[in-house]
């Protein structure tokens, strides 16, 4: 630290995707900026979440995608050593050196360290060195798991996402706390790896963000590799039996496992940061406007972007955010006026309208915008997809899609497909609704023969063009 500069112009919290982007985005605006990280530079996502957990997961997908095809060589079994292996050089065997060289290379300075806000525009770092930010202090901390006032929760030792990420066994047995996103993808990624998986979900449904059709597609997913997915059921009691855990249910038998997996929802990460040193509430997430500023702070110099904001919790809406927020903290400092007027390049507009998604389950899912009709003049037109494309992709291809449409305008405002690798589906539909391309025009974009896009056409004429 000591050679370190005390004064700069702007220092981001926390190195995940989110602050990786922010802190590149202002040096790339011409400000001096240090990023401070207390553990991996990369945050959660390379080490712990998005990366491994896809790694785990895309196997089980090819093995079952080469089941669908008649021909094609697929009578082994997965070799969890190979696919942990794999895994591990995706996370980089949890090194982050291959990033703090890309930082390096991108300009940003790198202080290792827990940082704290200390006052206005001040962060200190350890309980001792002091920055101060003549520009901005962006916070991008992320998030930490939710672990649920269950009697005797806490007194067992539990898998966390880190846990599901980076185990290198396979247990015998695995129950799942959650009926989310973790865990389905992390219920299907350790069933097909071997274990016997009990999935524990309190309401009726997988995915009760999502149109009721992607969380039942998913649970007969589930259930065909052998997952006992039990809804309606509530986590009353849980403690230690032999080697594994007992989870007592209100609404079921009881559950016995080896693991627990906890995966019930995430928190902004905004305890022991020094909130309250500027006025705002440890424990509750930022609240942003579209350029990022954190609502409730005056003198326009805290910012924040990514899951810390509670506003769109994936990786790739954090990164827009912060591509934002480093933006317009440069065009600040330059003394340009900043507009953040919708859809222009100081706002994060797509935040409310074209939030996307893919679970990475088989089927999976891919949404964005709207999953339901919100008003009288929404539509969803739905129809299974069924095109020359889904069924020479697939055997016994199963899928479905469904447009959320504003009837008065005429435009897309949300999109759905639940299938086998509908993944590559969104962007089509993310630009759709981010450019509010009108029905009749989207007529006129063909689907290429035999793709599994030729559902957009079938949608088009269930829509009655
Ligand atoms: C199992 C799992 C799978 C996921 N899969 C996907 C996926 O496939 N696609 C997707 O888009 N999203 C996925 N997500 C969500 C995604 O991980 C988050 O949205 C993303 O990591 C948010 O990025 P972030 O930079 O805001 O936070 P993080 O990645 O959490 O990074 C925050 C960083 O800040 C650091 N930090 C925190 N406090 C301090 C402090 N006081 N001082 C210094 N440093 C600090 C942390 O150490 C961390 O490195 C997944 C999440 C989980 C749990
Ligand atoms: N592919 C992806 O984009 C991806 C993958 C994994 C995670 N993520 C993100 O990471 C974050 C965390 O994911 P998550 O699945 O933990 O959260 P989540 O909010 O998606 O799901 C948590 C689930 O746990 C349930 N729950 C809460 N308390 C419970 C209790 N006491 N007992 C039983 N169930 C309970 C909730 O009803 C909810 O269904 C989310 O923002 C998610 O979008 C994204």
């Amino acid at each position: 630290m000591d050679e370190l500069p005390r004064t700069v112009d702007v220092v981001v919290i926390g190195g995940g995707p989110v602050g990786e982007n922010a802190a590149a985005r202002a040096v790339r605006g011409g400000l001096r900026t240090v990023l401070v990280e207390h553990e991996r530079l990369g945050g959660e996502c390379s080490y712990w979440a998005c990366v491994p957990s896809k790694a785990l997961l895309r196997p089980g997908n090819a093995l079952a995608a080469a089941r669908r095809v008649p021909g094609v060589p697929s009578d082994g079994r997965i070799d969890e050593h190979a696919v942990f292996a794999r895994r591990d050089a995706f996370v980089s065997h949890w090194d982050d050196g291959g990033q703090l060289e890309w930082a390096e290379g991108a300009g940003v300075t790198i202080v290792r360290g827990r940082a704290r806000l200390s006052g206005e525009r001040e962060v200190t770092v350890n309980g001792g060195a002091v920055l101060r930010a003549t520009q901005a202090v962006v916070v991008c901390t992320g998030s930490a798991p939710v672990i649920p006032d269950v009697e005797g929760l806490a007194d067992v030792p539990v898998w966390t996402s880190r846990d599901a990420t980076s185990a290198s066994r396979v247990p015998e047995s695995l129950a799942v706390l959650g009926g989310g996103v973790v865990g389905v993808e992390m219920a299907q990624a350790w069933a097909r790896l071997g274990a016997r998986v009990d999935l524990l979900v309190r309401g009726d449904r997988l995915l009760a963000r999502m149109p009721r059709f992607a969380g039942e597609a998913v649970a007969e997913g589930l259930r065909a590799d052998g997952v006992r997915v039990r809804l309606g059921v509530d986590a009353q009691r849980v403690s230690v039996v032999g080697e594994g855990v007992r989870i007592d249910l209100d609404g079921g038998e009881p559950v016995t496992a080896e693991r627990l997996l906890v995966a019930t929802g995430r928190r902004p990460a905004t305890t022991d940061l020094g909130v309250e040193q500027v006025g705002l509430t440890p424990g509750r997430p930022l609240a942003v406007d579209d350029t990022g500023l954190v609502s409730g702070v005056d003198g326009r110099w805290l910012y924040a972007a990514g899951d810390v904001t509670g506003r769109a919790p994936v990786t790739h809406q954090g990164k827009y955010a912060a591509r934002v927020v480093g933006d317009v903290v440069a065009a600040r400092a330059r003394g340009e006026q900043v507009c953040p007027e919708p859809w222009t390049h100081h706002a994060a507009t797509a935040d409310h309208h074209a939030v996307t998604q893919v679970v990475f389950t088989d089927p999976e899912v891919a949404t964005v915008g709207l999953a339901e009709p919100a008003e009288p003049a929404h539509r969803a037109v739905e129809l299974d997809i069924a095109v020359s494309g889904s069924s020479l992709h697939a055997d016994g291809y199963e899928g479905r899609a469904r447009l959320v449409v504003d009837t008065d305008r005429e435009v897309v405002l949300g999109a759905t497909f639940v299938g086998q690798d509908v993944a590559e589906l969104l962007h089509a539909a993310t630009i759709a609704v981010v450019g509010q391309v009108p029905l009749r025009r989207l007529w006129h974009a063909v689907p290429a023969f035999p793709t599994i896009s030729e559902v957009w056409l079938r949608l088009l004429e269930e829509y009655g063009l």
